[in-house]
């Protein structure tokens, strides 16, 4: 590679985040140099676009840094070199978010680029429903979330090429929404002519229903069948649904033929997803399985930080550590309190502190400890693993009694101030080692199972919901 580029690669490496450096700089490399000019390849125009708006000061600035003079820089279209389309900088004023040159020549680091816009007019996109707002830049990374991240760039940056269909699992408000517009973002930004399509499995079925009630089945299938990528959210909305679920399996079965991607997300595993038919639960299985799981404290501090950047806000460490830590694991519901400490401190005009945090929790953490009665965590239990709570009272043993009530103890030992043998009396007297030992049992378990973690959380979800 070109030495001048290969530097200038090196110093932009540094100054922006490293998933922006992979999306807009790893496809791009030079092809032509000449005393003032440096001519770039780019996969296409609208990865041209994305990058001219908001990367070419810093390109430009770099590179004058290095060379010690201006260059100019051309872009040439990947594979079009016959009708290349070569643009000279002009000014380099392009109105875009980028860098800020410094007097010394510092350059300050970019903002990060707008996410990638569906272009409306385009009509291969014009019916993609993608969010630019969820990005993979706007997604924070964390050892919850790492593989499924990892498996959604894989796909992003090649559909359907290793992991189809690929099946994100996750509790409530965990990112498999972000996740799965992330990866259609990208493919579009990268592929424009790839025909990408988001849909939640709620608005598939209304669809379906309404092509039924029209008599319009023929457009409903154009609108599925010739996408080569489906991303198709929450799709535990379908069980119990036949017509639905055998319009789905065509469509599932259709797309996977012509090696289109399909990814899915969904709140529980294939396996444990009730009233599906067997031959869409083994397709799901069939491919590669991400689980996303609660976010640890740091990972949550993050996303903080993340989210009170986006509204230009900064907080501090002991706000970001008091919210993380009342707020055990929905990201969303995280998201929910920092929305109203900002909005909070906005209409009292005061500061974001810890203060004015733990006033705005206040109402807030009492009526969550409110669900986390013993009496309630065992009806809550209960109900998810469809058992009675005189079942988690009794001596039964049999294994589908005793894992829940172990979930039960566990939760009443981490989540209420209830002491050992309160907690024992509660199920039906046990003894206090009882409760000692389901909570060891469970602890050790979490760690290792994601399965059964992903159902405490479920449990824990509604309890907090
Ligand atoms: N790792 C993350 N980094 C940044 N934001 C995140 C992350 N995970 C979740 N979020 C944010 O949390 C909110 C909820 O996420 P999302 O809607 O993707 O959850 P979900 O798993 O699809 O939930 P549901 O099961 O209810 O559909 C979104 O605003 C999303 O941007």
């Amino acid at each position: 590679m070109d030495v001048l580029w290969k530097n200038c690669l090196d110093l932009i490496e540094q100054k922006i985040l490293p998933e922006n450096f992979n999306t807009w700089f790893t496809p791009v490399y030079p092809c032509a140099k000449n005393e003032n000019t440096l001519t770039l390849v780019v996969p296409n125009r609208f990865f041209e676009r994305c990058l001219r708006e908001n990367y070419l000061e810093l390109i430009h600035e770099t590179l004058e840094h290095i060379a010690d003079k201006k260059l100019e820089v051309c872009f040439q279209v990947n594979g079009n070199a016959s009708k290349a389309e070569t643009h000279s900088n002009g000014n380099g004023a392009h109105p875009g978010n980028g860098s800020t040159a410094k007097g010394n020549g510092h350059v300050e680091p970019v903002a990060e680029p707008a996410a990638p816009r569906v272009e409306v007019g385009d009509p291969a996109n014009r019916e993609s429903f993608l969010n630019p707002k969820y990005a993979f830049n706007s997604f924070v990374i964390g050892p919850n979330n790492q593989f499924a991240h990892a498996a959604c760039q894989a796909v992003a940056q090649n559909p359907a090429h290793n992991y189809n269909p690929l099946f994100l699992y996750g509790a409530v408000g965990l990112g498999k929404t972000h996740l799965l517009h992330a990866i259609g973002n990208q493919i579009t930004a990268h592929n424009p002519n790839l025909r990408v399509r988001y849909i939640s499995a709620e608005r598939f079925t209304v669809d379906l229903i309404e092509s039924i009630k029209r008599d319009k089945m023929a457009q409903f299938r154009e609108r599925y069948r010739p996408l080569d990528v489906l991303l198709v959210d929450d799709i535990q909305f379908i069980a119990g649904k036949e017509r639905t679920q055998e319009e789905f399996f065509y469509t599932f079965n259709s797309l996977y033929e012509y090696h289109k991607q399909i990814v899915v997300s969904s709140d529980r595993y294939p396996k444990d997803m009730k009233n599906i038919e067997e031959r869409l639960r083994s397709r799901f299985e069939s491919g590669l399985i991400a689980d996303i799981m609660p976010p640890d404290l740091e990972t949550k501090m993050a996303i903080l930080y993340k989210k009170a950047d986006l509204h230009e806000k900064n907080i501090s460490q002991d706000v970001a550590m008091f919210l993380a830590n009342n707020i055990k694991s929905n990201i969303r519901e995280l998201e929910g309190v920092l929305l109203r400490v900002i909005a909070y401190a906005s209409f009292t005009r005061r500061n974001i502190d810890m203060t004015l945090a733990k006033e705005v929790l206040k109402d807030f953490t009492v009526d969550k400890n409110k669900n986390f009665s013993i009496a309630n965590i065992q009806k809550t239990v209960a109900q998810y693993f469809h058992i009675k709570v005189s079942d988690l009272k009794s001596k039964k043993r049999s294994r589908d009694i005793s894992i829940p009530r172990q979930i039960a103890m566990y939760i009443c030992r981490e989540y209420t101030q209830a002491s050992l043998p309160e907690i024992g009396k509660h199920f039906g007297g046990k003894d206090h080692t009882t409760v000692i030992f389901s909570h060891r049992k469970i602890s050790g378990i979490v760690k290792e199972n994601s399965e059964l973690n992903g159902s405490i959380q479920q449990v824990l979800n509604i309890l907090e919901s």
